[in-house]
This record gives C-alpha cells, structure tokens and sequence, in this order.
C-alpha cells in the first residue's frame, strides 16, 4: 500500500494535517472533549499542585496515534499557566542532548517528552535522577577519571507521550505520578468533536452527517477530523458547500472508508487473517508480513480498533477472527474455525 493511499485513513498524522490541526486543537480542559475520567483526574492534579503552590506531578499519557496526547499536553502547560518545552525521544540521541534541555528549564516549566518510548536508553538514566531529584549529574572526563558533577535544576514537570507504554523500562514508569490513559472515543464524543472543528473552519455540517462520519472515524479525533475536510471538499465541488448525509456517504465510499470505519489497511489485515489463516490464530508478525507492512505498523494503527470494535481477538496462540469479522467481510467461516474466547481456553493445545 502506498504512503498516498495510507494518508488519508492512518491515525497518524500526515503532512497536511498539521496546520489544520494546530487550529482545532482545544486550548482549555473545558473545550477538551471526551476522555472523561482522564479530564477529571487530571484536572484534580493540576488545580491541587496550583493550591499547594508546587509543580504537579510527572504525566504520562499513553494512547493511540491521535487520541489528543499532544493536544492535552499543551492543554496542562496552559491550565497551570506555565511554559511549555517540547522536545521528542528520537531526539534525544545521547545524554547530553538531554542535559541541554533539562539544564535550561525554569521553574515550573513543563517539559513535553514526545515519543519518550524512543529516548535512547543512556537518557533514560538521567531521566530517571532529573525526575526525582531535580538533578542531572553531568559526567566530565572519560575512562576511568571520569567524574560526574551533580548540577541543580528547576523543579519542573515531565509530561510523557507514548503509544507504546508496554515498551517503557518500569523505573520509568514507575517515576510518574499519574497515567493517563487515553481510549478511543465514542461516536457521540466524535459528533461533539465534528461540530466544533465543522464551526471553527466554518463549514455548514448537518447532524445525520456528522453522525455518519462519526461513526466511519475508528474512534479517532485526528480521522474524523481528517475525513470531515475530505467531505467538506465532496460537498463543495459537487454539492452545494452543505454537509449532507447524501454528501458524506458519496464522500466516504469514494475514499474507501466502509460502514465500519474500516479503511484499506483494516480490511487488508483481515482478508489476510481469514483467507489465508483462516481465520487464526496467527502471529501478529506473521500477519503484518503477509500484508506488507511493519509489524508495528499493524500493531499500534490497524489491531487496536479491530481489537476493540470485535473484529479481532487477541488469544495466547495469536489473533484470531470473530464470526463479526467473517460477515463483515462477506465471508462464511470454515466449520473448524478458532473463535476468540472459545481458542484461549483450548484444553488439548499448549498456549
Ligand atoms: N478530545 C479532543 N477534543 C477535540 N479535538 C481533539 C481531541 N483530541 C484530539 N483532537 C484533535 O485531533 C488532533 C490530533 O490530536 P493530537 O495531535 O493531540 O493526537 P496525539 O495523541 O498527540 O497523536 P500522535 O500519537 O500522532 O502524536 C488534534 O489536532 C485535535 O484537533
Ligand atoms: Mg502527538
């Protein structure tokens, strides 16, 4: 599959979606839509550390590529009225790089760590004393004479982004103070989403529409977002500029999204699983393989949602199809077929 084709459906942010975004992104808790026990939770860290007068604190936000981890980010230096610095994992290639950063903060600053599941491990370390002691040790020399000279630093707060908490050593983890985690969204909290950004990029967007892409967006602000403007571009060319359901159905199925939501790289993972595993279980690198694609890629865009709207059942043996998965895709399951639940508890198979 092509980068072309994969823009438009991928969860992952694409080139043009960054200006657009920036835009419609919530500036306050209150405009912050959904994810409700995070916002709450969170809201009780923040406004408690403002009474005590301290800094909060660290944050780690685990979650899907765009589900808002970014955005709420900003929201936290925002709601404390603090500065923000940004930096990612892949950028922080040694520990210099992040005793340069962490060096330089003022007090109360909040420090955005993108990607924190990609810093390179002999950062981590330093992570680990800046956290908790607000101290970097700074090594001078090399070999055996090498010191480390201990150098205060501002107490600051860490805000962690990761899609991969799994991948996070436990002592880093473990130097949080509070994990959010962030789940997809409901199609109502994506209607809400859609009106806002339909206002904000003053699109005339009727209900039954927004329903409709709501429902087509895999739980995703960034996707529905995305296919809004798609839609938009339908109903403009074609129709009059409104957003119709007739508009957003023609739209939709004109760039392959299906009733499901379910995009190219969904359905490519699932004819592999049931025409060629018939229907699992089957290894998810073995999957990822037979369809072309990393198996991160299928592991952190494609599984999840399949995961979560039934289409797909993690069991010990691999992922397995459910009869959903089957009728979804007009399919009829061979009669020894695995079936989620029923395959983990196999008495005569070794997990
Ligand atoms: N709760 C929300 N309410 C309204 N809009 C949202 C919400 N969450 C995300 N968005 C929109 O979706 C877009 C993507 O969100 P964001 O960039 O924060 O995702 P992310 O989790 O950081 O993704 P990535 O893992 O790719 O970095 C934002 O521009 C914002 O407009
Ligand atoms: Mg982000």
């Amino acid at each position: 599959m092509s980068e072309h084709d994969r823009e438009l459906v991928s969860p992952e942010a694409a080139l043009d979606d960054h200006a657009v975004e920036s835009a419609l992104r919530p500036r306050t808790l209150d405009e912050f839509v959904g994810q409700d026990r995070v916002r709450e939770q969170l809201s009780l860290v923040l406004r408690s550390a403002q009474q005590r007068g301290t800094a909060p604190d660290h944050i780690l936000m685990s979650g899907g590529p765009g589900l808002g981890k970014t955005t709420l980010a900003m929201i936290i230096a925002a709601e404390l009225g603090a500065p923000l610095r940004i930096t990612s994992g892949p950028a922080i290639e040694r520990s210099g790089d992040l005793a340069a950063v962490l060096s330089t903060l003022r007090e109360g600053e909040v420090l955005f760590l993108d990607e924190i599941h990609r810093m390179a491990r002999p950062a981590e370390e330093m992570l680990y004393v800046a956290m908790e002691d607000f101290r970097v040790d700074v090594m001078v020399g090399k070999g055996p004479g090498a010191t480390a000279i201990p150098l205060e630093i501002a107490p600051f707060t860490l805000v962690g982004a990761t899609t991969r908490a799994g991948m996070l050593p436990a002592p880093l983890r473990d130097r949080f103070g509070f994990v959010a985690h962030m789940d997809f969204y409901s199609p109502e909290e994506l209607e809400l989403i859609l009106h806002r950004s339909a206002r904000l990029l003053g699109i005339e967007l009727l209900d039954d529409a927004a329903a409709e892409i709501a429902r087509r967006s895999r739980g995703t602000p960034r996707i529905a977002n995305r296919l809004l403007r798609r839609v938009r571009d339908y109903a403009q060319v074609r129709g009059d500029g409104r957003l119709t359901l007739e508009c957003a159905r023609a739209a939709l199925s004109l760039y392959e999204v299906d009733d499901e939501g379910l995009d190219r790289l969904d359905r490519a993972v699932l004819d592999a699983l049931l025409r060629r595993f018939r229907g699992g279980p089957v290894g998810l690198s073995t999957l990822a393989v037979s369809v072309g694609e990393e198996p991160e890629t299928v592991e952190i865009v494609a599984e999840p949602f399949l995961v979560r709207a039934g289409f797909i059942a993690r069991t010990p043996r691999g992922r397995v199809a459910t009869p959903q998965a089957w009728a979804h895709m007009g399919l009829t399951p061979p009669p020894d077929a695995a079936f989620g639940a029923a395959a983990l508890f196999d008495p005569d198979e070794e997990p």
